[in-house]
């Protein structure tokens, strides 16, 4: 955009990645547009750098906004760049991504236009999506029991029952099946994943979150469901109907999401919102390869990554 500058010069520690539907925040000022390229190419989109008022001091406080299918949605699930996405929001020194999500309802409590909090993913992708950064001569292995980050979803949760009443219904847990799309699942899958315990059904939580972990990234997806899948004897589920509830709910989602935003802007330099709970872990998870192992061009990418961890 005309006039936008495309450097922004302080480190930028909280991001929003935009999904199905949610692919900007117009109520905020834009402070800069970036186009960082990294070692795993350029993101799904420019990332926007808006001004948040601090409901505390009202200086503004710096968010990343990156559309994680691209501007116009031209970006298929299987061809979200998602290893540029999350180093290029780190090397800016993003430290917290709030990641939102249209998904599908597996269960009949959570009907559409609900929002749910997750805590647990299974995944379904094919192996076809690039979903490390430990590879090529450096390997690595981080935990990811929990792949959402409890700290950052009870600020989620309490900003997400503070709307109640006003048209938003959240729901605090649930785990979401991870598919690899593009088409939606069949009937029998549907039901599968209903007999796991299956509460929502996606195509973007993975490799996004285990990426965002290896990064030492807090990360935590907002979930709005859009449909009922196929397993429902109600419709079935169609992109039409998608984007019909996404839109009918679009203010509801990013009134959640500015909540969640005023409560980070809060603690922009607090220890939650800077992660330094996983400080050094992807340090002590890549020593596993000894020095002589390591393959200069993998050394190469860590190092833009990881600044100081290992050369
Ligand atoms: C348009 S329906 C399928 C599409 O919607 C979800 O996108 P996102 O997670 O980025 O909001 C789902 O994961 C699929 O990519
Ligand atoms: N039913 C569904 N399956 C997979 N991803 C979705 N995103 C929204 N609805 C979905």
């Amino acid at each position: 955009m005309a006039g936008v500058p495309n450097t922004y010069a302080d480190p930028v520690h909280i991001a929003v990645i935009g999904g199905t539907g949610l692919q900007t925040l117009p109520s905020f000022t834009l402070a800069a547009t970036l186009t960082p390229s990294t070692p795993w190419g350029t993101p799904s989109s420019p990332i926007s750098i808006l001004h948040h008022p601090s409901p505390t001091t009202g200086k503004p406080i710096p968010i990343a906004f990156l559309s994680r299918h691209g501007l116009h949605h031209e970006l298929a699930p299987h061809e979200v760049p998602s290893r540029a996405n999350i180093a290029a929001l780190r090397s800016i020194g993003v430290r917290t991504i709030i990641a939102f999500s249209a998904v599908g309802s597996l269960q009949e409590e959570i009907r559409p236009r609900d929002f749910v909090v997750p805590d647990q993913i299974i995944d379904r992708t094919k192996g076809i999506r690039p979903f490390t950064f430990f590879e090529g001569g450096m390997v690595g292995h981080v935990g990811f029991g929990d792949p959402f980050d409890e700290g950052l979803a009870k600020i989620v949760r309490k900003c997400g029952h503070s709307l109640e009443g006003e048209g938003v219904t959240l729901h605090d847990r649930g785990v979401i099946i991870c598919m690899e799309g593009p088409q939606f699942s069949t009937r029998a899958e549907s039901n599968l994943y209903r007999s796991w315990g299956g509460s929502v059904i996606n195509m973007s939580a993975l490799p996004e979150a285990k990426l965002a972990r290896e990064a030492e990234i807090s990360y935590q997806m907002i979930c709005m469901a859009t449909d009922y899948d196929c397993w429902h004897e109600s419709e079935d589920v169609n992109v039409e109907m998608v984007m019909g509830h996404m839109r009918a709910n679009a203010e509801n989602a990013r009134r959640f999401v500015g909540a969640v935003l005023d409560e980070l802007s809060k603690e922009e330099h607090g220890e939650q919102v800077l992660a330094k709970h996983l400080d050094g872990q992807t340090k002590f998870a890549g020593s596993i390869t000894a020095e002589e192992g390591r393959s200069e061009e993998a050394l190469k990418k860590m190092s833009w990554l990881f600044p100081g961890y290992f050369d």
